[in-house]
C-alpha cells in the first residue's frame, strides 16, 4: 500500500543544484504545480509518472513509502501505483463506454457490477456534454474522454497516485474533479495554469527554471479567495455552458 511519494532534488536547466530538501506527499493530499510556461511543470510531472532515478533530465529521484521503487512497480504496467492523464491522453479500442468499463472492472476483480453506471454517472458530473453508455470511447470528445478516464481513475483504477496535465482546457468542470478527488485517499497532482484548481488544493508547487522553487501549504485566506474565485467561476462556467448549447446571454446574467 503506498502511503507516500518524495521527490528529492536534481537539477534546474542551468544545471544548478535544486535548493529544497525532500518533498513528500501523502494520501489523500492534492497538489497543484503551476508557473510560467517552460519552467518545468511537465517535467516534473513525468519524473513521478517515470519514478525517476537520476536517469531523465533533471536528475530528480523519486521513493516510494521512503524507500526507491523496485523495477517492477516502474516498469510492470500492472504493477505501476500511477495514472496520468493528459490532454492528449486518447482510448484507442473499438468498444462501447459501457464494454470498456465492464472489462476494465472485471480486470481489476471488481464484481458489483454497478460500477460501470457509477462511473458513468461520476463523468458526467465532470462534463457538460453528457457520455452516453453506448458511445463507442473512440469518438467521445476530448473533454469526455478525460472526463470518462479520471472517473475511472477514481472508481475502477487500482492507483493510488494520480496524475493530471493541464485538464481544465476542455469541457471539464474541474472543481468539481478537485471536490470528489478530494475525499478518495489518493494523491493527485495536477499541473495547472488555472487559479481555482491552485488555490483549492493543498499544495502548491512553485516552478521556475525547470526546478522547484517554493512549496506553499494552503491557507485560511486563500481557501476563502478560492471560494469567492470559484463562484465567480461558476457564473463564467454557467455562461460557456450557454454560448456552447446556442443561446444568447442578457445583462441579467452578466450582473
Ligand atoms: N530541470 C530540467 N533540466 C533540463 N531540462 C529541463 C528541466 N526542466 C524542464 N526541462 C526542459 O525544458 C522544457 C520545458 O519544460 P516543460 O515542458 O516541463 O515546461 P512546462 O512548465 O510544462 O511548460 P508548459 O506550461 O508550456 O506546458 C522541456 O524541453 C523540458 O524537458
Amino acid at each position: 500500500m503506498i502511503q507516500e511519494i518524495t521527490i528529492l532534488p536534481g537539477r534546474d536547466r542551468n544545471g544548478q543544484a535544486e535548493k529544497f530538501d525532500a518533498i513528500t506527499m501523502r494520501a489523500g493530499e492534492t497538489i497543484s504545480i503551476v508557473g510560467p510556461t517552460g519552467s518545468g511543470k511537465t517535467a516534473l510531472i513525468t519524473d513521478i509518472e517515470l519514478l525517476a532515478q537520476g536517469d531523465t533530465s533533471t536528475g530528480r529521484y523519486l521513493l516510494l513509502n521512503g524507500q526507491v521503487p523496485d523495477e517492477e512497480m516502474r516498469y510492470n504496467p500492472t504493477k505501476k501505483p500511477i495514472a496520468m492523464i493528459t490532454q492528449n491522453t486518447k482510448c484507442f479500442t473499438d468498444l462501447s463506454t459501457v464494454d470498456f468499463l465492464t472489462i476494465h472492472a472485471r480486470a481489476r476483480g471488481i464484481s458489483d457490477p454497478s460500477i460501470v453506471r457509477r462511473t458513468i454517472d461520476l463523468a458526467n458530473t465532470f462534463t457538460g456534454e453528457m457520455i452516453h453508455p453506448e458511445v463507442k470511447v473512440t469518438v467521445l470528445s476530448g473533454g469526455q474522454t478525460r472526463s470518462l478516464l479520471i472517473a475511472d481513475a477514481i472508481l475502477i483504477g487500482a492507483a493510488p497516485i494520480i496524475l493530471l496535465d493541464e485538464i481544465e482546457n476542455a469541457g471539464i468542470f474541474k472543481q468539481e474533479v478537485v471536490r470528489l478527488i478530494q475525499s478518495t485517499g489518493k494523491i493527485v497532482l495536477f499541473v495547472t495554469h488555472d487559479p481555482v484548481i491552485a488555490l483549492l488544493t493543498k499544495h502548491r508547487i512553485i516552478m521556475s527554471n525547470g526546478s522547484v522553487q517554493k512549496v506553499i501549504a494552503q491557507n485560511e485566506l486563500e481557501l476563502r479567495a478560492a471560494q469567492n474565485l470559484l463562484e465567480l467561476d461558476q457564473r463564467v462556467g454557467d455562461i460557456r455552458e450557454k454560448l456552447r448549447a446556442g443561446h444568447m446571454i442578457t445583462h441579467v446574467q452578466l450582473a
